[in-house]
């Protein structure tokens, strides 16, 4: 198959863990007789330097003409230290999801069996953890109206959803829960917002044409707490823009690391490829990034987008391989580590090719 994809590395340990997961599709098109071409793109401060615009109008029309996007990360400390910033890294890469329509993140908590000791959650509460996160992207807080007053001391940002909002990513979650355990949770705050109502109400009226799948609804809070205490607990959750962005992260641990999540971006048209973590400021440039979770969105990309089964699968038994020899990045080691087995990013790559 041909298919053409756009990198949009975008700043920090974005273009360094991009370049780990380019290289793992390249070699699967190698392997299985495909002809994956590229093409690259400006986002975040990346682009703001060369052009001014964090999501120059040239990166979209790419993206839109393209088969997939392989997302690095954006962000820089100079604007995560300046609040002032009218113009942000962030704003690429939420413009690009919002330009692209990708209203549904679907982020897996995919725990490898070599890392069960190695996270710091006891591996009694964790073994056989596997959850199906759907994040709504395209609503909620972050595209709500937003803005100053009072002379600029007071700051407001509207959470809202539509109708349809909710009802599209509840019958993704739904068809993505009738293919698994048949159990969905529906994440919200309905005890005290509005739009955690409308939520409730929407999800509930879609769990009638599901009558198979149990359905559960939890607050954020007690979400938050259950997900450390009883991960087993959850099959597939769905989620508002704002929770599902805190929930995720703090499901990385489950996993073992930020460096582990990948995640999917898809809706209306092209789907985008992307780690769940940001542009790590405190370890950029030094080499020891984990390129797992690029390289596990690559393999999510080769599924969703490309219907590559057995293609994605082998990118996943690659990194199972390479945890099973015992190979680890500085993120997912632990004390009983050989110091020679724990390799900086481009390392990682090269064990990955080779098993591949
Ligand atoms: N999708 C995105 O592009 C995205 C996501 C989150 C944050 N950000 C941006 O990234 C910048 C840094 O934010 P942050 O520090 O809150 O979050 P972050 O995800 O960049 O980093 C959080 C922590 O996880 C570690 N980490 C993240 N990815 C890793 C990897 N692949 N391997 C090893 N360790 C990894 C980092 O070193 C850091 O200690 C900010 O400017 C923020 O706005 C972007
Ligand atoms: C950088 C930021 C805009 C982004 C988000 O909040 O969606 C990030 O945290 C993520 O999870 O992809
Ligand atoms: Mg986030």
């Amino acid at each position: 198959m041909k298919k053409h994809i756009v990198v949009i590395a975008g700043d920090g340990i974005g273009q360094e863990v991009t370049t780990v997961g380019k290289q793992v599709l390249d070699r699967i098109a190698e392997k299985f007789g495909h002809e994956f071409t590229y093409d690259e793109a400006l986002i975040g401060h990346a682009a703001i330097e060369a052009t001014g615009n964090p999501l120059p109008e040239e990166t979209v029309t790419k993206s839109k003409q393209s088969d997939a996007i392989l997302f690095g990360a954006v962000g820089h400390p100079k604007y995560d230290n300046d609040p002032s910033a009218k113009v942000r890294p962030e704003q690429g890469l939420l413009g690009i999801r919002k330009a692209l329509g990708l209203y549904a993140n679907l982020r897996p908590i995919k725990l490898f069996d070599e890392l069960l000791h190695s996270s710091s959650i006891k591996p009694e509460f964790l073994q056989g953890a596997d959850i199906l996160f759907f994040r709504e992207l395209t609503g909620d807080v972050y595209f709500g109206e937003k803005g100053r007053k009072d002379d600029g001391n007071t700051a407001y940002d509207l959470m809202i959803y539509s109708r349809y909002e909710v009802e599209r990513i509840a019958v993704k979650a739904f068809d993505a829960a009738m293919t698994r355990r048949k159990k969905l949770c529906s994440v919200d705050k309905a005890n005290v917002l509005e739009s955690s109502r409308l939520w409730r109400e929407v999800v509930q009226e879609v769990a009638k044409r599901y009558p198979e799948v149990e359905v559960e609804h939890q607050f954020i809070d007690a979400a938050a707490m259950l997900l450390i205490k009883d991960p087993r607990r959850f099959d597939v959750v769905v989620t508002g823009n704002l929770f599902g962005d805190i929930l995720t992260d703090e499901a990385s641990q489950i996993a073992g690391s930020m460096g582990m999540l990948a995640s999917a971006s898809v809706g209306d048209t092209t789907g985008l490829y992307e780690p769940i973590h940001g542009s790590a400021h405190d370890i950029t440039g030094k080499g020891v990034a984990n390129p797992l979770a690029s390289v596990l969105s690559a393999a999510l990309m080769l599924d969703i987008s490309f219907g590559m089964k057995a293609e994605a699968e082998a990118v996943v038994d690659a990194v199972d391989q390479v945890l099973k020899a015992g190979f680890r990045t500085r993120d997912i080691a632990d004390a009983n580590t050989p110091k020679d087995l724990i390799l900086g990013t481009e390392a990682m790559g090269k064990q990955l090719l080779s098993k591949l």
